[in-house]
């Protein structure tokens, strides 16, 4: 039965935030990666969800804030083990997302083994665009993807260049991770990621089709 839910406000109601890192090779060969055999995934909790006209807070254990733009895709249907050749007929539309990461925190969660979750799943970790249904986006490997600090040019990548499709994406998650109505998928960073500060201006977009803006505040600790 179709839901009365807006796919268009996504955000406020879907329930998983699946991320892949380690899609496009120039951005593992920055991070000094080896190339994935397998997509690698992990999880951002929905609270991380940030829109328009609210700041991206550094978290305040964090002095190395780095923006990743990624392509999001929205899921329309519920999706349990799909194969690849009918992974796209669960797809709603797509979404221009911010991977923020605390990059320091991350970099001492793989020193220890840890998960991720301090570096990846903070509050406001997870900006957003507006949804495009995917009417709009015949082909979703033929974007440019690309983001701007300040007016600076900083990542600027071809959806083409993945490793991993998407239908092969949803394929592989969802045999792992069941993924619902609303979901929405980060399908990994091109390379150029870096640094932010307080004050920053962070400018986004896919092509000409959308593009948005967020600041960078400083997360102040409750004492
Ligand atoms: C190295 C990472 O943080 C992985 C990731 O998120 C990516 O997009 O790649
Ligand atoms: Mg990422």
């Amino acid at each position: 039965m179709a839901s009365s839910r807006p796919l268009a406000r996504f955000w406020e109601w879907g329930k998983n935030i699946v991320c892949v890192g380690r899609n496009y090779a120039e951005h593992a060969k920055e991070m000094g990666n080896a190339l994935p055999a397998e997509p690698l995934f992990f999880l951002k909790p929905s609270s991380a969800y940030l829109r328009e006209g609210s700041p991206i807070l550094r978290p305040y254990y964090c002095s190395d804030l780095h923006h990743e733009v990624e392509l999001g895709v929205v899921i329309g249907k519920r999706t349990q083990a799909v194969s690849q050749e009918a992974a796209m007929e669960h797809v709603a539309g797509y979404a221009l997302c911010l991977d923020m990461t605390a990059r320091d925190t991350q970099k001492e969660c793989k020193k220890k083994g840890l998960p991720w979750t301090l570096a990846k799943a903070f509050s406001t970790s997870c900006p957003v665009s507006e949804f495009v249904p995917k009417e709009k986006i015949p082909d979703p490997h033929k974007l440019k993807i690309w983001l701007k600090v300040n007016g600076q040019l900083r990542q600027e990548g071809e959806t083409s260049c993945m490793i991993f499709s998407i239908p092969h994406l949803i394929s592989y998650i969802s045999e792992i991770v069941p993924l619902e109505e609303g979901d929405l998928i980060l399908t990994g960073s091109p390379s150029g990621v870096g640094s932010v500060q307080e004050g920053d201006e962070i400018e986004a977009g896919i092509g000409d089709i959308l593009s948005m803006r967020f600041k960078v505040a400083q997360q102040t600790r409750r004492s």
